[in-house]
């Protein structure tokens, strides 16, 4: 049996008076690739911020593992075991690949000890390694962030997220601006990454997202519209009907 990771109930989200997400009620296993797709202004990135912190609630309610998260600052859904990527590049141009990592290990860290011994340093440098390692940047390790390719800088993104060893790792469109090849070794990354932990994603590449994902959960004007196996939403009529006449067809 699957053990539950994280649950949402009865979310909902306004800006002013506009409602744009209402009553999302879902849970999410430990070990699954979740990925959540629908229309541009969906509710897409408004659900992921909130799942990931970034944003609170208007109503509903939030658990990780049993514990509500409602309220918490987003260093603390770190610390329980959430972490996230920025779709918006937040990485440092003129820092090393390494530095930039090592630096999100160092911030991470709940107090800063300026006599920090230099065992610490070397733990937090090796993580940053092991991080830069899963996502296959370690032999970049010494280049400045700026001089890589965009799929390498999407990837160190990626790491930095890595570095607090979540259990829940939550990826705001890994693939955006990526041409065909780039895609194509992201989703190696991602499927590689999900086989030790529990991924939650949010995609405009329909095809993409129904080839990877063990679960797709669609959203239309901040409702879940279906949720279900990349087969039953491939196959859904009302998931057709809101895709209808989008670029981004089903492939
Ligand atoms: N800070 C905000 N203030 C006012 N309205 C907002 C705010 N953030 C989002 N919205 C509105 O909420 C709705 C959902 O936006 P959201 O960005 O979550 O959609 P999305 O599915 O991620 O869209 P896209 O695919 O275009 O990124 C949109 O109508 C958007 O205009």
């Amino acid at each position: 049996m699957s053990t539950e990771l994280l649950r949402a109930d009865g979310i909902g989200r306004r800006f002013g008076g506009f409602v744009a997400l209402e009553g999302i009620s879902v849970a999410f296993a430990a070990g699954e690739l979740t990925s959540i797709i629908g229309p541009n202004g969906a509710g897409k990135s408004t659900f992921f911020n909130i799942l990931s912190g970034t944003l609170s609630p208007s109503s509903g309610t939030l658990r990780f593992k049993g514990r509500e998260l409602n309220g918490l600052p987003q260093h603390r859904f770190v610390h329980q075991g959430i972490s996230r990527s920025y779709q918006i590049t937040n990485i440092f141009p003129d820092l090393s690949v390494h530095e930039n990592v090592r630096v999100a290990a160092q911030a991470m860290r709940v107090s800063y000890d300026i006599w920090r011994k230099r065992a610490d340093l070397v733990e937090l440098s090796e993580r940053a390694d092991a991080a830069l390692t899963s996502v296959g940047l370690i032999g970049k390790r010494g280049e400045l962030a700026k001089f890589l390719a965009h799929g390498q800088q999407r990837a160190l993104e990626i790491a930095i997220a890595l570095v607090s060893e979540p259990e829940l790792l939550l990826l705001d469109e890994p693939t955006a601006g990526m041409g065909p090849e780039e895609t194509k070794e992201m989703v190696a990354l991602l499927e590689r990454l999900a086989e030790r932990r529990t991924v939650l994603l949010v995609e405009h590449k329909m095809k993409m997202v129904l080839g990877l994902s063990q679960r797709v959960l669609v959203l239309h004007h901040g409702r879940l519209l279906a949720d279900g196996k990349p087969e039953d939403i491939r196959s859904n009529p009302d998931v057709r009907r809101v895709y209808l006449g989008q670029s981004e067809g089903y492939g």
